[in-house]
């Protein structure tokens, strides 16, 4: 664009657990001076209000009944993102293991997907610079008119030994065999499942850096906003 500002960009990452999405989102937006959304921290925001709340996880429709209860706030600066619930900053107690084992359950209930997806939007609608937003079905489902769509895969075991490394040495095999049992709820759920929207350009990142990854999607960024 030769005059004046860049129109707003949408950019949409989707993927499994451990594909480098958070890392790659937050250094694409960082870089292009975009906001960013974390919309996992989202589903985990709320699976922490219901697990301190008492409520059964097990059960769907008492999860749906409370489901418009918790004010969940994101700050989208990629340099320093926040969440709240109700004002608390939940930032740590969201990546808990109990929290991690939750989030599925809580995530495909219909009533809880309708409320955080009116959130995205509204949150996507309004970043003035345009935004990155990642997740399972940001392109699918939450803004399927996004500029452009990045689908991250990495094999199972890239995904787990990134993971366990995280977790400071926890056991490989469990942390995989944890990580493909979410995938496969997450990708089996009838609400928006984890999936790749058809228009979506895929990046298999298993032996790729971070680096190589980052440089790939600003690069595809770059060439959307120059056609546009
Ligand atoms: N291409 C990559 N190569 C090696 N490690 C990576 C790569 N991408 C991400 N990571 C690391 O893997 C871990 C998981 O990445 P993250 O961005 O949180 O993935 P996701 O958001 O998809 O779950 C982080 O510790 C991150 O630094
Ligand atoms: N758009 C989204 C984002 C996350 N979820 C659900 C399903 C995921 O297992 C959980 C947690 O997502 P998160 O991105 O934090 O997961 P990882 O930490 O990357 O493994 O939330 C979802 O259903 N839809």
């Amino acid at each position: 664009m030769e005059n004046g500002a860049a129109q707003p960009v949408i950019v949409a990452i989707d993927g499994p657990s451990g594909t480098g999405k958070s890392s790659t989102s937050k250094a694409v937006a960082a870089q292009l001076g975009l906001s960013y959304l974390d919309t996992g921290a989202q589903y985990r925001a709320i699976t922490w209000w219901m697990v301190t709340n008492g409520i059964d996880i097990d059960d769907p429709s008492a999860i749906a009944a409370v489901a418009g209860k918790p004010e969940i706030v994101s700050g989208t600066d990629p340099n320093a993102p926040t969440i709240t619930v109700d004002g608390t900053d939940v930032s740590a107690p969201i990546r808990t293991q109990e929290v991690t084992s939750k989030v599925s359950a809580v995530s495909a209930v219909p009533e809880v997907r309708a409320r955080i997806t009116e959130l995205q939007r509204s949150i996507a609608a309004g970043a003035e610079h345009g935004i990155v937003v990642e997740g399972r079905d940001i392109g699918t489902t939450v803004l399927p008119d996004a500029d452009l769509k990045i689908f991250l895969t990495a094999s199972p075991e890239a995904r787990a030994a990134r993971r366990s490394g995280e977790l400071k040495g926890a056991d490989l095999h469990s942390t995989r065999e944890a990580l493909l049992k979410r995938d496969a709820a997450d990708s089996s759920r009838k609400t928006s499942p984890l999936a790749k929207a058809d228009d979506a350009v895929e990046v298999d990142t298993t032996d790729l850096t971070l680096a190589q990854v980052i440089e790939c999607v600003v690069t595809l960024v770059e060439e959307k906003r120059a056609g546009k």
